[in-house]
């Protein structure tokens, strides 16, 4: 097996390091959106991405452009927690790609972790992995934060904490809706506390078009001492737990035979529900707009993240892609055709303190499939609250 190639030209020495850069930043802070942008960017050539997560079906992946082939996804699961084996096989697979010839280049690999990802623990998978530290560097953590919703989750969500904290770079999203007076101050203030909490970071205004692979990537080897003391805490309580201490995996599962999503209780919080919803059924424009006003008038706040994709029975071969934060829902867009065979509606929840079978009744009430003991539709849109505006396609 192992003929001497006296002649053979290239040198065979170790190869120069990948550089890996991890994208994180809150539920819908607008990763998939940043990514879709710089990708198209001819500096992004040769990038694998590898995209993760949280939810029981993925659906980013049907709305992260195919333009690019390097796109890898994650199974279901959050990356920080129960697939982090999955990353290293992702990682480890690509090298051989690389070094048996089946990948010509690959010049950078971006991990988008999941909204709620815990930096910490995938830092260390990369950083400490005694393999992948040979062949691959860490290049920057970049961490998105929306300028709408960027202080009130700092305020409600410890990870968004850590996500920022860890940055090399922070971008901040949706300044473009940051349009009245007390709103710039707002924004103001976020900068203040951004800059506290890591003062090392370069901030980027992505609407400013300051979000471009040059300012985003490039940061040089990754190096926890320039960030606050925590992060190095942090760093260390992952050495620790990795060795087995501490770390238990108290799984909860959803009452509807599915099983795809196992997370870890002590790193994420119990209130946080992760669900699908989905039906093969078409559904009316003005009852998913009803849907979609109820569930965010009534419980904007509980609704961390939704997004989806959505058969219109008035246009059924033209999906619409929707995207809900907290209590604001962007405009939905309409995809010129289905992604694949799959034509179902699939919304995928994220919620704190909204159990899911308060949404899926309300769904099935919406969606037709009424339960015997739900209120109709017409009952449940009763609700001076409720803001219209979802498609003005009606
Ligand atoms: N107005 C405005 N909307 C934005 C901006 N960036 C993202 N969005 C919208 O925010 C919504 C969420 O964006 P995504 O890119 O899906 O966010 P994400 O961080 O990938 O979301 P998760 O994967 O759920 O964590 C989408 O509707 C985007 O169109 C921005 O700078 N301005």
């Amino acid at each position: 097996m192992s003929e001497p190639h006296p002649i053979e030209a290239a040198p065979r020495g170790p190869k120069p390091p990948i550089p890996l850069s991890i994208l994180t930043g809150f539920l819908g802070a607008g990763k998939t959106t940043l990514l879709n942008r710089i990708l198209k960017d001819p500096a992004m050539a040769d990038t694998a991405v590898i995209i993760n997560e949280f939810g029981e079906v993925g659906i980013d992946h049907l709305l992260v452009d195919k333009s690019s082939e390097g796109i890898l996804e994650l199974s279901s699961g959050c990356l920080c927690c129960t697939i982090r084996g999955d990353l290293i096989n992702t990682l480890e697979d690509l090298l051989r790609r690389l070094d048996n010839g089946r990948m010509e280049r690959l010049a950078r690999v971006v991990i988008e972790t999941t909204g709620l990802a815990d930096p910490a623990p995938i830092l260390h998978t990369v950083m400490l992995h005694p393999y992948l530290v040979l062949r691959y560097r860490l290049e920057s953590v970049v961490t998105l934060v929306d300028a709408v919703n960027g202080a009130a989750t700092l305020d409600a969500h410890e990870e968004a904490v850590r996500q920022a904290a860890v940055a090399d770079r922070i971008v901040l999203t949706k300044t473009d809706l940051v349009d009245t007076d007390s709103k710039r101050v707002d924004l103001d203030a976020l900068r203040d506390r951004l800059a506290a909490l890591n003062p090392g970071a370069v901030m980027l205004d992505a609407q400013a078009g300051e979000a471009v692979p040059a300012r985003l990537f490039d940061a040089g080897l990754y190096d926890p001492a320039t960030k606050i003391p925590d992060v190095a805490k942090w760093l260390k309580a992952e050495t620790y737990e990795a060795h087995g201490h501490g770390h238990s995996h108290g799984h909860h599962h959803h009452d509807h035979g599915h099983d795809h999503h196992a997370h870890d209780v002590n790193r994420h919080d119990d209130r946080i529900r992760a669900f699908t919803l989905s039906t093969s059924r078409p559904i009316p424009a003005s009852a998913l707009e009803m849907f979609l006003d109820l569930l965010r008038s009534a419980h904007g706040p509980k609704l961390l993240r939704m997004k989806g994709i959505v058969q219109i029975a008035e246009d059924p071969d033209r999906p619409v892609v929707l995207h809900g934060v907290q209590h604001v829902f962007h405009p939905p867009a309409t995809l010129p055709a289905w992604p694949d065979a799959d034509r179902r509606t699939r919304l995928v929840f994220i919620t704190c303190d909204l159990p899911e079978g308060f949404v899926r009744r309300l769904f099935e009430a919406f969606t037709g499939a009424l339960l015997p003991d739900t209120p109709d539709a017409s009952a449940m849109t009763d609700n001076p609250l409720a803001i219209s505006g979802f498609s003005g396609r009606r």
